[in-house]
């Protein structure tokens, strides 16, 4: 198991308070895809966001990798999502003013694990592995959604993260590049091992997934493995 959450609340506002998140409990295995289903304000971003450790819970314990992050300080949330977390976001999140291939480098620029010189090598080996290496030069705002999105499942992965987060990894894309985008992160679970949750609100994606579950009114209503 990779992740545990148990009975997270997370209430927005103090004058006026929301329940966003009532309650919620999972488990997330090393390995698999899982998708996160529900209309939209149900919750989903939140527990994202709470499970990465980016937010944090108003009640529950968050486990990740054995870690609670509750014990964590941010510096040492942010060490350990650059060591073991990818992101995936529905608007691509590139910086505009840097390269494709800027782009893929920053995590590893961040990481400072691989020397300088090869770092540009690794990012180009990635472009290539996911069919964009023509486009390496290019910037974003010269990209199509899916171009750009290829682009961020690259940055995603190239630091090899245990999990990686994906929120409505296909929400700014049509039906033909939604379905690309899928097929490569079913491709790269099953090359690198590496564990997926995403967050969609589209039945077609989530149906890709090893296990869906379904949230409404910040609850889980299916697709717990146990009570
Ligand atoms: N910072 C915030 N302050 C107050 N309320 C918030 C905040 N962020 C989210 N909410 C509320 O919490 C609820 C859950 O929001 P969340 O973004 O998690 O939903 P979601 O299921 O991801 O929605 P969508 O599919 O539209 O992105 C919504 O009602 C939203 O309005």
């Amino acid at each position: 198991m990779i992740v545990r959450a148990v009975k997270i609340r997370k209430i927005y506002g103090k004058k006026d308070p929301f329940e966003a998140l009532k309650g919620v409990s999972l488990e997330v295995d090393e390995g698999e895809i899982l998708a996160i289903l529900g209309p939209s304000g149900c919750g989903k971003t939140t527990l994202l966001n709470c499970l990465s450790g980016l937010d944090t819970p108003t009640d529950g314990e968050i486990f990740v990798l054995g870690k609670n992050l509750n014990n964590m300080s941010e510096e040492e949330k942010t060490k350990f999502r650059a060591e073991n977390m990818g992101f995936i976001f529905q608007f691509f999140n590139l910086i505009p003013v840097l390269t494709a291939v800027e782009n893929v480098e920053i995590p590893l620029l961040i990481s400072k694990k691989f020397p300088v010189n090869k770092i540009r090598k690794k990012a180009y080996e990635w472009l290539e592995r996911l069919h964009i290496g023509h486009r390496a030069k290019a910037y974003p705002n010269e990209m199509s959604g899916g171009e750009q999105q290829r682009v961020a499942i690259a940055r995603a992965l190239i630091n090899n993260p245990k999990i990686v987060w994906a929120d409505e990894p296909t929400g700014a894309l049509d039906t033909k590049n939604s379905e690309e985008i899928m097929n490569i992160i079913l491709e790269m679970n099953r090359e690198l091992g590496t564990t997926f949750v995403i967050v969609t609100h589209d039945p077609n994606v989530a149906q890709k997934a090893h296990r869906i579950i379904k949230m409404d009114s910040g609850l889980i209503i299916s697709g717990q493995k146990s009570g």
